[in-house]
C-alpha cells in the first residue's frame, strides 16, 4: 500500500484509511474534476485516471455516497450536493412519505499502480434513515444513518463503534488481502 499516493482533500478519508490499513500515507490533495454521477464506482474510476494522468506515478481515491432505496438510489455520489441543499434535516422530512427507510453507505477505493493496473474495492454499510437528525459533530449524512445491528446514528457512535460498522474499513480491508496476494512474504522468500 505504500506505493500509493492517496489523492483527498478529506482529513476524515485520510485519518480512518491510515487506520484501517495501519500505516502513514503519503497523500495529496489534487483538485479533482468530479464527475457527477449517482454511481460512486464511476465516479472514482474518473478521479483516479485523471489522478493517475496528472501525477503520472501510483495514485489512490476514495469516493463515498449513500444510496436511498426509496429513491431508487439516489443521492448516491451526488450526496454532498444534497446535504448542501437540503441538509440532514431536509432528507429526514422528505423521508417522511417513505414506505422504506433502507439505505446503505457505499465506498469505492480506486487504485492504480505502476503498471498502470486500475482495481476497485468497494465496501458497503446497509442501515436505515433515521426519523431526525441525531448525534453531535457527525461529518455529513452521519447524523441520519443508522446502521443494522444498531439504534443509533453514526454520528453518535464512539470512534470504535463506527470503525466496526464502517463501510471503509470493508473497502480498505478488501486492498489489503489483493495486496497480500500479490506480494510473496519475506518467508516465501527464504523459502525459495
Ligand atoms: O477529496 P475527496 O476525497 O474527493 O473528498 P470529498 O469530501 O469530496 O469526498 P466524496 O465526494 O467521496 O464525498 C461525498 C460526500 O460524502 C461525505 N462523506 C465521505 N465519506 C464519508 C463518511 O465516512 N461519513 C460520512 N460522510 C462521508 C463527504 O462529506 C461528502 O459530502
Amino acid at each position: 500500500m505504500h506505493r500509493f499516493l492517496f489523492v483527498t482533500h478529506s482529513h476524515n478519508k485520510l485519518s480512518e484509511a491510515e487506520r484501517f490499513l495501519d500505516m502513514k500515507l503519503q497523500h495529496y490533495g489534487l483538485d479533482l474534476p468530479e464527475l457527477q454521477s449517482v454511481d460512486v464506482e464511476e465516479v472514482a474510476v474518473h478521479k483516479v485516471k485523471y489522478a493517475y494522468n496528472v501525477l503520472q506515478r501510483p495514485v489512490m481515491v476514495d469516493d463515498t455516497g449513500l444510496y436511498v432505496d426509496a429513491w431508487n438510489g439516489l443521492p448516491g455520489g451526488l450526496v454532498k450536493w444534497f446535504m448542501q441543499r437540503v441538509g440532514d434535516r431536509g432528507i429526514c422530512d422528505m423521508m417522511q412519505v417513505a414506505k422504506e427507510r433502507t439505505a446503505r453507505a457505499k465506498t469505492v477505493v480506486a487504485t492504480i499502480d505502476d503498471e498502470v493496473n486500475l482495481n476497485i474495492y468497494v465496501g458497503t454499510m446497509e442501515g436505515t434513515i433515521a426519523p431526525e437528525p441525531a448525534g453531535e459533530g457527525g461529518y455529513s449524512w452521519e447524523t441520519i444513518f443508522i446502521p443494522n445491528g444498531s439504534d443509533r446514528t453514526v454520528a453518535q457512535m464512539t470512534r470504535e463503534e463506527k470503525d466496526h460498522y464502517s463501510m471503509r474499513r470493508v473497502a480498505f480491508e478488501a486492498l489489503i488481502r489483493r495486496e497480500e496476494s500479490m506480494v510473496p512474504s519475506v518467508g516465501a522468500l527464504l523459502e525459495r
